[in-house]
């Protein structure tokens, strides 16, 4: 098993300042590092982040020379910054570093395992949980967690080296024995929920049973459970429906990130849902036409920002 002693984290936002905080409190400042771009290291430097209420003075790096590779690497951008962020954490990346990304969608582990090797990543999801990132300030509540798995055997010892990790650090994970599943239920609840209150411009409550929106966000889902089907991903009727229940407890008025992105005039993370569903179904030769319609839609409302 590794011993993680040292964590490189990219992207300093609403995600990754939330587990941040559990390593620091561990680790201390001298082990743990936020890598970023020049500009963006001394934004930082210059406006410490305050979560929960207690400010934290992490350690911003853009360069190993200023710091050592990591024994734990953690990506937590937006998908839009991947290319980027994966030529910055590089340099940080030794023969046997851990590395989980906290995106959404299932292929931000495919393109590290391509850029870095299959064996350094272990699937990771981030949910159940409400956070607020404005500025510096950084709400979380509740603080959700991650979950974790070994897909193949060959991630089983960087599993349980996490599973120590973060048990020493009171970092909030489960570990799944169907990461690969659970991590398409949320792509299922992505493709539906979010890029319906995206195009449609509307809040969760909308979605909720017997309101409007209902039944094409569980039809937009039902496309994304046919393709997982055919790759042999086998989400059932009851998935779907487990699936798309905790929505009814989401409060009315709030929104999913798609729908904060186009609020904000910023670039979405489409590429993770439709962008990724609808090639992937026209391969399959499956019909997808609501994930066709809003890859269309939301590409229209980008172009026109
Ligand atoms: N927020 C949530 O509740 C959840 C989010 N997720 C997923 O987790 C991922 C991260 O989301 P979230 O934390 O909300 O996103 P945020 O936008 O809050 O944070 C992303 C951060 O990445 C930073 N960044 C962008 N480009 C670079 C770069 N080249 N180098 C270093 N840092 C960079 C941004 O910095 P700057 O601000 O300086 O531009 C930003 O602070 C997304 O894929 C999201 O879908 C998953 C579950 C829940
Ligand atoms: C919080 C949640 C689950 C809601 O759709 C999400 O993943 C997002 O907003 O991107």
């Amino acid at each position: 098993m590794k011993n993680i002693k040292t964590v490189g984290i990219v992207g300093r936002g609403a995600i990754g300042v939330n587990f941040a905080t559990f390593i620091y409190d561990y680790l201390g400042k001298d082990k743990l590092v936020f890598i970023a771009d020049e500009q963006r290291k001394e934004r930082y430097q210059a406006n410490p982040v305050i979560y929960n209420g207690k400010s934290y003075d992490f350690k911003y790096v853009s360069s190993v020379s200023e710091f050592q590779q990591v024994d734990l690497l953690i990506l937590a951008t937006k998908y839009t910054a991947i290319k980027a962020a994966m030529e910055e954490m590089k340099p940080f990346i030794k023969s046997n570093t851990i590395i989980i990304s906290t995106l959404n969608g299932v292929i931000s582990e495919d393109d590290l395992r391509q850029a870095f090797g299959r064996e350094k990543v272990v699937r990771c999801i981030a949910r159940a949980m409400a956070i607020v990132y404005q500025g510096n300030t950084v709400t979380a509540d509740p603080v959700g967690e991650l979950v974790i798995g070994a897909e193949q055997p060959i991630d089983e010892e960087n599993v349980a080296s996490l599973r120590a990790f973060f048990t020493a650090c009171h970092l909030p994970f489960v570990e799944s024995d169907h990461i690969l599943l659970e991590s398409w239920h949320k792509l299922m609840f992505n493709c539906g929920v979010n890029q319906t209150c995206a195009v449609f411009n509307i809040p969760y409550g909308q979605l909720k049973p017997g309101m409007p929106y209902r039944e094409k966000t569980i039809a937009t889902m039902k496309e994304v459970q046919a393709v997982a089907n055919k790759l042999g991903i086998p989400i059932t009727d009851q998935d779907v429906e487990n699936t798309i229940a905790p929505l009814t407890n989401f409060n009315s008025e709030s929104m999913p990130s798609m729908r904060q992105d186009v609020l904000a005039k910023r670039k979405t993370e489409l590429q993770l849902f439709a962008g990724y569903i609808v090639p992937l179904a026209k391969k399959l030769g499956i019909s997808v036409p609501n994930n066709e319609e809003y890859l269309a839609k939301i590409q229209e409302i980008e172009a026109n920002y």
